[in-house]
């Protein structure tokens, strides 16, 4: 029987999204059409008459950015927003800032979707003469965390992202939806893949195929054990949905940049 819901959303698009770039750790901002459909989840779930108690974000400003705006349209701003890095994206390593179309050409789509979907594959590590490596290394978000700046990920895989996860999880998120809050988690393509992927206890093999579009609701059905009591729905225009995940899948699909 279902005793909780969990809601799971990737931000709204940004600007790295539309440009195909890995974006991962640096601190892009919505696009104007991200900003859009973080506003459009806000009215669709005022619509369907949720309210949340909490909301936990990464500390990266899309998610920020997103959950205000969904707050915002559902009228909620006054819910308590918690931020950590243990949910930020994916550490994407020396492919930040890269375009996945262009990578195709040169490495093959095969090589980027290992890259992009793999469970296990570890991306190479950024290093200091990485073009981005000082902005994301020293900003002051980073001097916040509960581990220290140096023990922080230079890159991961998504196995990597859910141990990370896994403790922030259990010990801050877990406890109150247990005292019945309904929870948002605003986050990431991948941090929210691999929530996914522990909850619904999806094989490293299945995970590949698991897309998740920006800016689109995923409900969860929780019973008293925190395990799934039906299929996850994504929220919204059926046909937009699949349309908007074919897109994410083919952002890997090899293309010269214009
Ligand atoms: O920053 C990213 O994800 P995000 O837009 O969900 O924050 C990654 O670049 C997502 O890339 P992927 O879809 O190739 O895993």
């Amino acid at each position: 029987m279902s005793k909780y819901k969990l809601f799971l959303l990737r931000h709204g698009e940004g600007a790295w999204n539309k440009e195909n770039r890995f974006c991962s750790w640096v601190d892009q901002k919505l696009s104007k059409d991200g900003v859009k459909e973080a506003q459009d989840c806000g009215r669709l779930l005022k619509e369907q008459g949720y309210k949340f108690d909490l909301v936990f974000t990464s500390i990266l400003s899309r998610s920020i950015q997103t959950a205000w705006l969904v707050l915002e349209a559902m009228g909620q701003e006054w819910v308590p927003v918690v931020k950590s890095w243990r949910l930020n994206e994916r550490h994407y390593g020396s492919l930040i800032g890269l375009n996945r179309a262009e990578m195709a050409l040169q490495h093959g789509e095969e090589k980027v979707k290992l890259w992009r979907r793999s469970y296990d594959i570890t991306p190479p590590p950024i290093d200091e003469s990485h073009p981005y490596f000082l902005e994301i290394y020293n900003d002051r978000r980073y001097t916040t965390c509960d581990v220290p700046k140096e023990n922080l990920p230079r890159a991961e895989s998504l196995k990597e992202v859910l141990d990370r996860l896994l403790p922030y999880w259990g010990s801050t998120v877990v406890p109150e939806i247990r005292k019945g809050r309904t929870v948002l988690i605003s986050a990431h393509g991948n941090s929210c893949r691999a929530l996914l992927k522990y909850l619904e206890g999806i094989s490293d093999k299945d995970i590949a195929s698991v897309t998740l579009p920006t800016g689109i609701p995923v409900l969860l059905e929780l019973d008293e054990n925190l395990k799934p009591v039906k299929p996850r729905q994504l929220l919204g225009d059926q046909a937009k949905i699949q349309a908007a995940i074919r897109k994410v899948e083919d952002q890997g699909k090899a293309k010269p940049s214009t």
